[in-house]
């Protein structure tokens, strides 16, 4: 089965920030990018909300349950208190948790899980009592014992961050030692029972690889690479070409 593709809207809502003004519409891409197959959308509500608002979490949980009941709302975040109330007000079908701290540019590195084995343990059993997916950012390092730690917390998943690989855009050679460590790590992480998603930096271009070496891969998030394509193609036909890429006869 083809991975699932999440489009993650934080891009589109920088752009909007730019002005005081309601476009580009976040919800209104959302629409069109599910109107086109993706599976669902990701957000990343930042603390400085530079990109997506709070406000904005409502209007896209609201796009979903009444127009793409099949989609899945995704919410990543560091678990702070202000974060894990976002989550419980907005009801996430998936909850991705990333080690990042507030002042962050973006997203750069997995869960440390040795350190933060209690952490996540905590956070992760009180989010799964709740009833909620979730998802931990993971190096692409195939790190046993750390695997087996994000597998003790009780998470179903890890995201693999794919940032090192997709900065291998002009170096073949290196982009296929990288691939073959993410799909070393995704085979450790399967054998444990957790299913694999992956982001940061996935484009048309380098998912094909990805997926050849991470067959099962569950769901890919991807904003950054998908909105600068969007500009190009526009929201929907760059939606087919990235579920394409994934491996759908889109
Ligand atoms: C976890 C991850 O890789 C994405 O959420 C990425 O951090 C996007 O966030 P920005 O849009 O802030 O770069
Ligand atoms: N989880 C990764 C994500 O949502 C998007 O990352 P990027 O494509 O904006 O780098």
């Amino acid at each position: 089965m083809p991975a699932k593709l999440s489009v993650n809207l934080n891009a589109i809502a920088m752009l909007r920030n730019r002005r005081d003004l309601p476009w580009p519409s976040v919800t209104g891409l959302g629409r069109i990018a599910l109107q086109a197959g993706a599976s669902g959308l990701t957000v990343h509500p930042r603390p400085d909300q530079r990109h997506i608002r709070f406000s904005d979490l409502q209007p896209i949980r609201n796009l979903i349950d009444d127009e793409f009941p099949a989609a899945e709302f995704n919410m990543e975040g560091f678990p702070n208190e202000a974060f894990l109330e976002l989550v419980e007000r907005h009801e996430p079908e998936q909850v991705t948790l990333v080690p990042d701290d507030p002042a962050q540019a973006t997203s750069d590195h997995g869960w440390d899980f040795h350190k933060s084995h209690n952490l996540l343990g905590n956070v992760v059993g009180s989010l799964k009592k709740k009833g909620y997916r979730v998802s931990l950012f993971a190096d692409g390092t195939p790190d046993l014992q750390a695997l087996k730690i994000a597998k003790e917390t009780g998470a179903d998943r890890i995201e693999l961050y794919t940032g090192p690989y997709g900065g291998c855009y002009d170096d073949p050679e290196k982009a296929e030692r990288v691939a073959t460590e993410l799909g070393r790590t995704a085979e450790i992480a399967i054998g444990l029972g957790l299913a694999v998603n992956a982001g940061h930096d996935l484009t048309v271009a380098n998912l094909p690889l990805l997926v050849k070496y991470i067959p099962e891969l569950a769901e890919v998030s991807i904003g950054h690479g998908l909105t600068a394509d969007a500009l190009e193609y526009g929201m929907a036909e760059t939606v087919r070409r990235f579920r394409r890429a994934c491996g759908e006869a889109a």
